[in-house]
């Protein structure tokens, strides 16, 4: 072990200045897959897809009701008494066809059967009423879903009706999750040894990766040994899209990952000028993005809150998307690092028709206590302070209606 000088150095951009450069940087390789329609949902095309067939193919009536010839209305309603049902009307239903000669619907409401004679109410207004052309339900060739657009479950229904069986998505990425750290153990041994600690980061990420729609492999953790990390970063390098390195990023006489990250790729974020969470980096390795990670599971947390966040929603062709905000009073003091901006993490709560926020140090409390009272962020800019009373915009992590008469 040795003494490792703190020297600060790159860029080390606040969170959305991260977010922005983890965009220009990532050369995305995306790989595509063809699913069928009960997989369709929530992936996002890799092309336009056009109708195959047009709907309705033959003109089918808008609502229960008879199909009539316009021409037999030329001169108004005429005498219906003697109309025989095949000959001069038919019964035309919702969405079925309504055959030649008849080219015009009335509404079942404006007739009536008297004695088994038909009368009619109303006068069709225009020949063709309450009939579907074909192709006005889908026309031809035309585009059901765009290119980059994630499938909802309405579009799925719409891609049956136009005849497509099956789609290009793009596929999900492949995430290669690298712990690191001699003092780990894995969370799914059964008893631990007093000095160390529980590798969870993995099954947090494990969880993100679902929601983000990503594929994980997570590797065994790897001991603070700069041959055993670059032997996984190039197995993780051969397999995956995008490498999450966990650890090892600070200052600590095993800090060795940017170390390693700097003579066999290159780093192009050190770190962050953004508490917590600072000790996130971005680098490449074997041409592959490598998002580093801070070990400290909320650090970790945050990581993977906003920039594996933005990382996806990139390679999946989406616009970053931002949290709802909400102005809320402030029930505390608080001046922001000199050299960092913070993401203070914060409960709010409605008081009096207001919006409250109460700081939660996220060191000074135990975990289960931080994730069950923090529902929101306040970003506050380096240097900058706040003082109880101040009004100002919050992010939510939680629906709004959560925030609703509590406390
Ligand atoms: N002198 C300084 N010390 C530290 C600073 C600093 O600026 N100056 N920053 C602190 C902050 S903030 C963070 S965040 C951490 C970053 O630490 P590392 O990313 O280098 O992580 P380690 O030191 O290896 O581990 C820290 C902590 O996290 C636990 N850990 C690691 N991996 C996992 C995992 N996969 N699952 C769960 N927990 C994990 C590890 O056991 C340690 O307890 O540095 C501070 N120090
Ligand atoms: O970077 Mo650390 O995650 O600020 O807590």
């Amino acid at each position: 072990m040795a003494y490792r000088e703190y020297v600060e150095k790159g860029y080390m951009p606040s969170r959305e200045m991260m977010k922005k450069f983890l965009i220009e940087q990532i050369d995305f390789k995306r790989n595509f897959e063809v699913v069928d329609l009960y997989n369709a949902v929530d992936k996002v095309s890799a092309e336009d897809v056009k109708a195959k067939v047009i709907l309705p193919k033959l003109p089918v009536s808008k609502m229960d009701g008879i199909g009539v010839c316009f021409a037999d209305f030329k001169d108004g309603i005429p005498d219906t008494e003697n109309w025989q049902e095949g000959k001069e009307y038919i019964f035309a239903n919702t969405g079925c066809v309504v055959p030649e000669p008849y080219d015009t619907v009335i509404l079942i409401e404006d007739v009536r059967f008297i004695d088994g004679k038909l009368k009619i109410l109303a006068k069709p207004e225009t020949k063709g009423q309450l009939i579907d052309p074909p192709g006005s339900l889908i026309g031809k060739d035309e585009v059901l879903v765009n290119k980059y657009e994630k499938i909802t479950a309405p579009q799925v229904g719409l891609l049956a009706s136009g005849g497509i069986k099956e789609v290009k998505v793009i596929a999900r990425p492949k995430i290669a999750f690298i712990p690191t750290g001699d003092e780990l153990v894995s969370w799914q041994s059964e008893d631990y040894p007093v000095d160390k600690n529980i590798e969870s980061n993995s099954m947090m990420l494990s969880a993100f990766c679902k929601q983000y729609q990503a594929d994980l492999t997570i590797f065994p953790i790897i001991p603070d040994d700069k041959e055993k990390i670059k032997e996984a970063l190039t197995k993780a390098s051969e397999i995956a899209d995008i490498i999450l390195i966990n650890a090892g990023s600070s200052k600590g006489t095993k800090d060795f990952t940017l170390d390693l990250l700097e003579t066999e790729g290159e780093v192009l974020v050190y770190e962050l000028g953004c508490r917590p969470g600072k000790h996130s980096s971005f680098s490449k390795f074997n041409q592959k993005p490598v998002l580093g990670i801070a070990g400290p599971p909320n650090g970790a947390e945050l990581a993977m809150r906003f920039y594996l966040k933005a990382i996806m929603q990139a390679y999946y062709h989406q616009k970053l998307s931002s949290l709802e905000t909400v102005n809320v009073t402030v029930d505390f003091d608080f001046t922001a690092p000199k050299n960092a901006d913070f993401c203070l993490q914060v409960h709010i709560f409605k008081q009096d028709d207001k919006y409250h926020a109460q700081i939660i140090n996220p060191k000074g409390v135990t975990r289960a206590t931080l994730l069950q009272k923090y529902n929101g962020f306040i970003y506050q800019l380096k240097g900058t302070s706040l003082n109880v009373g101040d009004e100002v915009t919050a992010e939510l992590i939680v629906e709004r209606k959560e925030i609703e008469n509590q406390n």
